[in-house]
């Protein structure tokens, strides 16, 4: 939710027909056919429907033509990974998405934003940050399987509740995305769908590509048409840094030895970044997230999986170090709770400065940032998985391996100065304090009838019910 809900956690699948969206429009905008050779072709193509239309009603004995979907009623969404089907368009539908996006501060200023990935883990998180503000929130998101989305549709509801609505489409959709942005004068974008995972990619490569790299493109097209052009405000990853070995990372560091496709592509999108902000005065700013955490997070991350086999009793790999020889690398991540990530997004947000085009011209300079933001303390995942045995209170199955190459780097640790400086951002959860209420989460949204069990159990039996004591019966 994060209600990141994808982004960072919701995967947007790229459709193709953004393509022949766009040269439709260029080809509608720039031909010009006389009124003679128009009406012969009205009537050339009048024939044909109606002989289509013959055809069909007499080959299909149950159904009746769908009618040509005209501009204010609803039109089905062209993506196919959501296992509803999604629908969008009409006045209802406008309405629903002006009065979310609809800023509710008492003196009427405060920012429009468009959240990609609403259904994500730190889009929910993040939308539901700026709507309690009283910013003007609509929200994004295609629902796709990279994980169970019945979680995604969770955080969705979650968002809801407080006004929130997240619209069910993807950012490659570039009739649905120009659409939003002609019914709602968004002021920011913070753009957080993607294909998350680093590890995935090894399964699944186009899917990265599409919504890492595709996706963007098709968000970015739209944004440098829309006027006025939003401030964009985006998720990069810390695993940019790829084989650097300086630390703590700064922003200056090589960014140019990524470690997974994962990492190339979001490497990509700070490059395409630059060239949309260089050609049409976009402001961009890229967030750098190191390994972000927290309730409502993601399935496919660690320290989440991690809790879901111990409670489950099942053995979990743990990666221990890397480098071999005499360079053995402590496995460690700069985990980052959710609700720092979310300050330090709206910081983003609340600094980002102008985009300074329209219609697709450039006016004059725009912004160009680039943030790291991490929490400072690196952890190694020993530790990570001595935290959860202590705060689950169940002994893990401990699978001790070597880390494999499989995209993964052994280290990460954010340098946050100029975050600190230009954002205000300060990140102020421990690992500890952070995992515990995630474990709290996870018990009530997962097992709710255990969880109700280890409150009375830690009320009446406190000190004896901590530690790892090897109960691992009492969680099965
Ligand atoms: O910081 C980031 O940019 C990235 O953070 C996470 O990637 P990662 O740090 O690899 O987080 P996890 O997949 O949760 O892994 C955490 C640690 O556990 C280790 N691990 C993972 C899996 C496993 O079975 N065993 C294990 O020891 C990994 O090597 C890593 O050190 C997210 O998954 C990425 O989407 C994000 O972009």
């Amino acid at each position: 939710m994060a209600p990141q809900l994808t982004g960072a956690g919701g995967a947007a699948a790229v459709k193709p027909q953004f393509h022949h969206f766009h040269h439709h429009r260029l080809a509608t905008r720039h031909h010009h056919p006389s009124p003679t050779s128009l009406l012969s072709k009205l009537a050339f193509w009048s024939v044909c429907s109606l002989s289509l239309l013959l055809a069909f009603l007499l080959l299909s004995p149950s159904a009746a033509p769908a009618p040509q979907a005209a501009p204010d009623s609803p039109r089905r969404s062209l993506h196919t990974s959501s296992p509803s089907a999604a629908t969008w368009g009409g006045a209802a539908w406008e309405k629903k998405v002006r009065a979310s996006a609809r800023v509710r501060r008492a003196n009427g200023r405060g920012l429009s934003v468009l959240v990609t990935g609403a259904a994500g883990f730190v889009g929910c998180h993040a939308a539901a940050a700026l709507r309690r503000r009283g910013d003007g929130v609509l929200g994004l998101d295609n629902f796709n399987d990279y994980y169970d989305p019945a979680l995604k549709r969770g955080r969705a509801a979650l968002l809801a509740r407080s006004g929130v609505y997240v619209v069910d489409g993807d950012i490659a959709d570039a009739e649905l995305i120009a659409k939003l942005f002609d019914v709602v004068p968004f002021t920011h974008v913070l753009h957080l769908a993607a294909q998350a995972g680093v590890r995935h990619a090894l399964v699944d490569p186009m899917s990265y590509v599409r919504a890492n790299v595709g996706g963007f493109v098709a968000l970015l097209e739209a944004a440098r048409m829309a006027d006025p052009q939003p401030a964009i405000v985006w998720a990069s990853s810390s695993s940019v840094y790829g084989l650097n070995s300086h630390v703590p990372f700064s922003e200056h560091d090589r960014t140019d030895r990524p470690a997974s496709l994962y990492a190339a592509t979001k490497k990509a999108g700070e490059e395409i970044a630059h060239a949309y902000n260089h050609i049409y005065g976009l402001s961009l700013t890229a967030l750098r997230f190191f390994t972000v955490y927290g309730p409502w997070g993601r399935p496919d991350m660690a320290y989440f999986f991690f809790t879901r086999d111990i409670l489950a009793g099942r053995p979990i790999t743990v990666y221990e170090s890397a480098g071999g020889g005499t360079h053995q690398t402590t496995i460690s991540r700069d985990f980052t709770y959710i609700d720092d990530i979310v300050k330090g997004c709206i910081g983003a947000l609340d600094t980002a400065g102008r985009s300074t085009g329209n219609g697709g011209k450039k006016r004059g300079p725009a912004p160009f940032r680039t943030y790291n933001l991490g929490n400072t303390s690196p952890v190694p995942v020993t530790q990570l998985v001595d935290l959860l045995e202590k705060l689950l209170k169940v002994k893990a199955v401990r699978k001790i391996v070597k880390m494999p190459r499989n995209g993964d780097v052994p280290y990460t640790h954010a340098n946050i100065s100029l975050a600190q400086r230009e954002l205000g951002y300060r990140p102020s959860t421990d690992l500890q304090t952070g995992l515990k209420k995630f474990v709290r989460w996870y018990l009530e949204y997962y097992m709710p009838g255990f969880a109700g069990k280890q409150k009375q159990h830690g009320s009446s039996n406190s000190k004896s019910s901590r530690g790892r004591s090897g109960n691992t019966s009492s969680a099965r």
